[in-house]
C-alpha cells in the first residue's frame, strides 16, 4: 500500500546541533504510529517539520502524493495535516465552540464581499462548519462544556478541546504531541479510546509523540524510536519492547553522544 506519509533522509540542524539526523519513516493509511525517544531525541522537531512549523535542512516529506517542500507551510493544514501541541495552544478567553471553530479556517473559501452580503457561499460554509463542530463535540463527549470559557476548564478537558480543534480541519493525518502528559489514568484511558475511534470511525491516520508507554504499547500499530536525532529502531510494540538498543537509549549512559552529535556546521 502507498504510504500516506513518506519521510526520506530528513535532517534538521540548529546551528551546530543536529536535532534530527537522516530519519526515514513511513506511515500507511489507517495506521496508528508512535514516535518515542528520550528527552531531546528530536521528536518535536520532526513533528514541526511535518506540520510546516520548521523547514527541513535536508531530506523530503511526501504526504498523500505531495512533496511538502513544494507548498507553503500555511497550506499544510489544508492539505490534510492536523496537529495538537505539547503545550496547549488554545484561546483561553474563548468558549469551547469558538476554539473548535478556529480549526475550520482552512476550509473557508468566501471572499470579503460574500461575507459582508452574507451570500450563498458564506452561508453554506457557516452551516457546514457548525455541523462539523457539532459532530466533533458529540464524538469527543464534550457537550456539557461546549459554552464554557476554555481557561476555566481542567487540563484534561482543555486537551480534549485541542483535539477537537485539530479534528475540525478534517485532517487525513493527525499529529498528536504528548496528548496524555499530565493526565491521570482515567483521562489517559479516555484519550486512548478516542484515538482508536478517530482511526476506526473517522478513518484518520494518527502519528503520535508520546512518553506514556502504556498508551504507546496498547494502541500503536508501529513504533519509531529516536535517540539523539537518529532513528534507532522501528517495529511493532512487541518488537520495540524486546529491542536492546531501545532499552539502552532509555537507560541512559548517552551523555558522550550529546557531544558526538554536536557539530560545527551552520543551519542549512
Ligand atoms: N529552535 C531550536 N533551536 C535550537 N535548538 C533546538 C530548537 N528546537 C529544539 N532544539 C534542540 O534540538 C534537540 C531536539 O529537541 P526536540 O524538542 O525535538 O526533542 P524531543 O524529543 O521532542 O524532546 P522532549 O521529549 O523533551 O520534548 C534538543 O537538543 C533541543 O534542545
Amino acid at each position: 500500500m502507498t504510504a500516506l506519509l513518506a519521510i526520506e533522509n530528513l535532517s534538521k540542524r540548529f546551528g551546530g546541533l543536529q536535532a534530527v539526523a537522516d530519519v526515514s519513516l513511513q506511515v500507511a493509511p489507517g495506521e496508528i504510529c508512535s514516535v518515542i525517544g528520550p528527552n531531546g531525541a528530536g521528536k518535536t522537531t520532526l513533528f514541526n517539520m511535518i506540520s510546516g512549523v520548521l523547514r527541513p535542512s535536508s531530506g523530503s516529506i511526501g504526504f498523500d502524493g505531495i512533496d511538502l517542500a513544494t507548498i507553503p507551510p500555511w497550506r499544510f493544514a489544508a492539505a490534510g495535516i492536523g496537529r495538537t501541541f505539547q503545550n496547549l495552544a488554545l484561546f483561553k478567553h474563548g468558549t469551547v465552540v469558538e476554539n473548535i471553530l478556529t480549526g475550520r479556517h482552512t476550509h473557508l473559501r468566501s471572499t470579503v464581499l460574500d461575507a459582508v452580503l452574507w451570500f450563498g457561499r458564506t452561508r453554506r460554509e457557516e452551516i457546514s462548519a457548525r455541523q462539523r463542530v457539532e459532530h466533533i463535540i458529540e464524538f469527543l463527549e464534550i457537550e456539557h462544556i461546549r459554552d464554557a470559557v476554555v481557561g476555566t476548564l481542567s487540563y484534561g478537558q482543555q486537551k480534549r478541546v485541542e483535539l477537537a480543534r485539530a479534528l475540525a480541519c478534517e485532517p487525513k493525518l493527525l499529529l498528536l504531541d504528548e496528548m496524555v502528559s499530565g493526565m491521570n489514568q482515567e483521562e489517559t484511558e479516555d484519550i486512548a479510546r478516542f484515538v482508536l475511534d478517530i482511526r476506526d470511525e473517522l478513518g484518520i491516520t494518527v502519528l503520535m509523540i508520546e512518553h506514556e508507554m502504556r498508551i504507546v504499547m496498547d494502541i500503536s500499530d508501529r513504533v519509531h524510536v529516536l535517540n539523539f536525532g537518529r532513528k534507532i529502531a522501528e517495529g511493532t510494540p512487541d518488537d520495540i519492547r524486546r529491542d536492546p538498543a531501545v532499552a539502552e537509549a532509555y537507560l541512559g549512559g548517552n551523555r558522550a553522544a550529546t557531544t558526538a552529535r554536536t557539530t560545527t556546521g551552520a543551519d542549512a
